[in-house]
């Protein structure tokens, strides 16, 4: 049985409102397959009501620490805690509280669409079928076909009326939109943004389409290297970081340094910087100095992927 699959349960005691504690803490969570070291020593902390969008190149291990989190995958070291209880035991009642919408979906190809939400409901304290009766309509599931005969994008959707309608206070989501058209994408992204109004309530989703983590106006989760490099909002990154260019038709010997030198790469007469809280006099002195031109720019989501992740 897996750690998210359900046992039918009493009603939940109501998590506090504005609960300040961190939904989810993660301590040192190592994970290997095999040679491949994925999770190094990872530290986490997720605060309650924020909308997460967890941000790393392919194979950075995204997935596998989003089932590590959820006890879907087994750790080698370290700790999970979720609603403040540690992750060892999972399933139970806290279970009640976490939807999940895995990279694929692929479960009771059978069981039409109506059935499937009829049953899954039953597992669940809570279960919000207007809503579910809703999307199914917005998102043009019909209750009658049968998920195997679903295409994958109608099974993601699925997948996410299933995931919401317990009104679940964290969502974690691995690449909930990957099947998604451009349509369906900000339906499921304003539909995630309405679950965010209720207090308390947390959202961490995996995905490569920066443009969703903007509209979400979410905090921006870096993988890499086995660790989560920083997790913040996306309005302080972008207030906080510049993309500097610096040109001279000499060229550069080895990129400038400067303060809050994040990234430097040297392309011909180009050196690009990623700086941190630059100073505007200091860059002038160092493209006088260097008898180069200067642009500061504030770098897009996408930008700063590709030059941090
Ligand atoms: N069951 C497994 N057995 C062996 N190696 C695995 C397994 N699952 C994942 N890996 C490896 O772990 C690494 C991380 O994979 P993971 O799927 O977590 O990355 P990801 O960041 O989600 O990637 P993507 O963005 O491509 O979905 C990869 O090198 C992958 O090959």
């Amino acid at each position: 049985m897996s750690a998210l699959e359900l046992t039918p349960a009493a009603a939940l005691p109501p998590l506090p409102a504005h609960d300040a504690d961190a939904v989810l803490q993660v301590s040192q969570l190592s994970k290997s397959f095999v040679k491949r070291e994925v999770l190094r020593a990872l530290d986490w902390s997720v605060p309650a009501g924020r909308v997460i969008g967890l941000l790393g190149r392919n194979g950075a291990g995204k997935t596998t620490l989003l089932r590590c989190l959820l006890g879907l995958s087994p750790i080698d070291g370290g700790e999970v805690s979720l609603f403040g209880a540690p992750m060892t035991e999972p399933g139970g009642e806290r279970m009640h509280r976490i939807g999940f919408v895995p990279q694929t979906f692929d479960l009771f190809p059978w069981m039409k669409v109506r059935a499937y939400l009829d049953f899954t409901a039953a597992f669940y304290a809570r279960w919000n079928a207007p809503l579910a009766d809703r999307l199914l309509g917005e998102w043009q599931l019909d209750p009658k076909q049968k998920i195997g005969q679903l295409s994958q994008g109608q099974r993601q959707k699925l997948a996410i009326v299933r995931a919401i309608a317990p009104e679940p206070d964290l969502l974690v989501l691995d690449e909930p939109v990957a099947s998604l058209d451009p349509q369906a994408r900000r339906a499921f992204m304003a539909e995630l943004l309405e679950l965010m109004r209720a207090p308390g309530k947390t959202v961490i989703f995996s995905t490569h389409i920066t443009a969703d983590l903007e509209r979400a106006d979410a905090d921006i989760a870096l993988l890499r290297d086995g660790r989560i490099q920083f997790t913040r909002p996306l309005a302080e990154l972008r207030s906080h970081l510049r993309r500097v260019v610096l040109t001279r038709a000499a060229g550069w010997p080895q990129a400038p340094v400067v303060a809050g030198l994040l990234k430097a790469s040297v392309k011909g007469e180009r050196a690009e910087l990623l700086v941190e809280d630059p100073t505007l006099d200091s860059l002038d002195a160092l493209a006088a100095r260097e008898q180069a031109t200067l642009q500061i720019e504030t770098p897009t989501l996408e930008d700063l992927f590709v030059e941090l992740a």
